[in-house]
């Protein structure tokens, strides 16, 4: 069964079409791309597989459950299975690593948590996992503002894991990073995908590391598809077709 499952979907905000019969079918542990120019369609795209968009039209399913036409409870549930990552991190800058790690299990626990010592020794272990994980063990007691901005994303993935996500949607999760630290967070997003078989959509606006760390890329050019091929059988030309402007006095 696919963990994702577009048909036809459209997206209008006022006269403003900003998908355009999309379909897009992911299977469980594929790590897909989605590339385009500014105002293609990618957040928005990502934003509708976990409800955050109502649709306009056509049909959205994710991990077996019809997003487009779900209740707020069936909703709140998928959301729990899907895991988000920003572009701005998202940490509290005032909190320590762990503890930012562990509030990634507050849907797994019943009521608030204030402090470390709040959490259960098993969930504390299982946080100071997923920060080795990702590299930052060491950093576990340190405020997270005192962090690289490639270590705060670092975090904010271990932070994602911690929800125990069947599907992960990542919003240019390298759009503020330099290269170098680029390269380490898509590392960690592919190695993360194989070891635990974790299907990941992803937009990013940098084509090379898209061919070199997607296994599947998909095109979007003013809301519509125009590429969904593995990354393995393009070539850097053609996927620079995708960013082909196009005029609108020529149609
Ligand atoms: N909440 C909104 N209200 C109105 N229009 C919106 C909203 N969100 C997106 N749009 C419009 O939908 C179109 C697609 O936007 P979207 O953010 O999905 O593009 P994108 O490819 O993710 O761009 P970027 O790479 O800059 O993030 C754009 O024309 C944008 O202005």
């Amino acid at each position: 069964m696919a963990v994702v499952e577009v048909r036809d979907l459209t997206k209008r905000f006022g006269a403003n079409t900003a998908l355009n019969g999309v379909d897009l079918e992911v299977g469980r542990g594929e790590l897909v791309v989605l590339l385009g120019l500014s105002g293609s369609g990618k957040s928005t795209l990502l934003r509708c597989l976990n409800g955050l968009h109502d649709v306009s039209g056509g049909e959205v399913t994710v991990l077996g459950q019809r997003v487009d036409t779900a209740r707020r409870g069936e909703l709140r549930r998928l959301r729990s299975r899907i895991g988000f990552v920003f572009q701005q991190f998202n940490l509290v800058g005032r909190l320590s690593c762990l503890e930012n790690v562990l509030t990634g299990a507050l849907g797994r626990v019943t009521g608030p948590r204030y402090g470390v010592l709040s959490w259960s020794r098993p969930l504390r272990q299982e946080a100071l996992d997923q920060l080795d994980r990702v590299g930052l063990a060491d950093r576990a007691f340190q405020r997270a503002d005192t962090l690289s901005g490639g270590e705060q994303q670092r975090v904010a993935i271990a932070r994602t894991l911690m929800q125990r996500p069947e599907l992960l949607l990542a919003d240019e999760p390298v759009a503020s990073l330099d290269p170098e630290n680029s390269a380490v967070v898509m590392d960690l997003l592919v190695r993360i995908s194989r070891e635990d078989g974790l299907t990941v959509v992803c937009t990013l606006h940098q084509v090379d590391l898209a061919l070199g760390w997607a296994g599947r890329l998909v095109g979007l050019r003013q809301g519509v598809k125009v590429l969904d091929r593995s990354a393995g059988d393009l070539d850097r030309d053609q996927v620079m077709d995708v960013y082909r402007r196009v005029d609108p006095d020529a149609a």
